[in-house]
């Protein structure tokens, strides 16, 4: 789905290069690196609000600049590392607000938007939430609503920044497993970036990482974490 070839990507100068990464449809990807590795950037390159400084990023054989702001959003949703929550804006309203794409130019929620969020609390199971406003739960719960967010975009796929970055045990785990449930029943791609290595190799089915020499490599479920913590740590 994403084919990145011969890509550096950074701010002005060079950051890291991108050999050759395929990222396919229906997978979960883990994003490994140090701090100031890229991670951040590189998930910013992937939205295309950053652009490589040379190489080719194509999103379904398109080049992502050609592509327009309704299109990318067809192709990619974001989650970023911290929402702090809205006083008066539900976690229902905060899944609406994923249905931009499909409202009319006056952000009406129709039948089929309600139906679309009814399917989406179902699934992350947080029916019992939707009616709270999203400054009044917990930091673990906020960050499945702000998935529901991203899973109302239908998007074909979801990136996230570091999404277990402020939680604890259960909910780190609990954030990981629903990414995964979400990549088997739906069908999208999921790439998240993190430092959860231990997470990361139990659940993603595959590990992209940014090694020491500043170059992407991609490694299969079920690399060994001393392998990882050599190349990237
Ligand atoms: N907007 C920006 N303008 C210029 N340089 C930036 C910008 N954002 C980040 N950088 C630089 O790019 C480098 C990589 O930062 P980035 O945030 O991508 O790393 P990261 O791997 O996500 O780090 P962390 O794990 O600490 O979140 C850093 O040296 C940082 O200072």
């Amino acid at each position: 789905m994403f084919k990145l070839k011969n890509v550096d990507i950074g701010y002005k100068k060079k950051l890291v290069h991108i050999t050759d990464l395929h990222v396919e449809k229906g997978k979960l990807y883990a994003l490994l690196g140090k701090n100031g590795s890229g991670k951040t950037t590189f998930l910013q390159t992937l939205m295309g609000n950053l652009a490589p400084l040379k190489g080719e990023y194509l999103v379904d054989g398109k080049e992502i600049q050609a592509l327009s702001k309704r299109e990318k959003m067809r192709y990619l949703s974001y989650v970023p590392s911290k929402f702090y929550g809205v006083e008066h804006l539900s976690v229902r309203e905060l899944i609406g607000m994923g249905r931009a794409p499909f409202t009319n130019v006056l952000g009406r929620i129709s039948q089929r938007d309600n139906d679309k969020i009814d399917e989406i609390l179902a699934l992350l199971k947080i029916e019992h939430l939707q009616c709270l406003s999203t400054q009044k739960i917990s930091d673990g719960e906020r960050q499945i609503a702000m998935i529901g967010k991203a899973l109302a975009q239908e998007a074909r796929a979801i990136i996230l920044d570091e999404p277990t970055a402020f939680l604890d045990y259960s909910n780190r785990l609990k954030t990981i497993q629903i990414l995964k449930e979400v990549v088997a029943k739906k069908g999208v791609t999921v790439l998240f970036s993190t430092h959860n290595l231990d997470l990361s190799l139990n659940y993603a089915d595959n590990i992209i990482s940014i090694n020491k020499e500043k170059e992407f490599e991609v490694f299969e479920a079920g690399i060994a974490k001393e392998l990882i913590i050599e190349k990237v740590y």
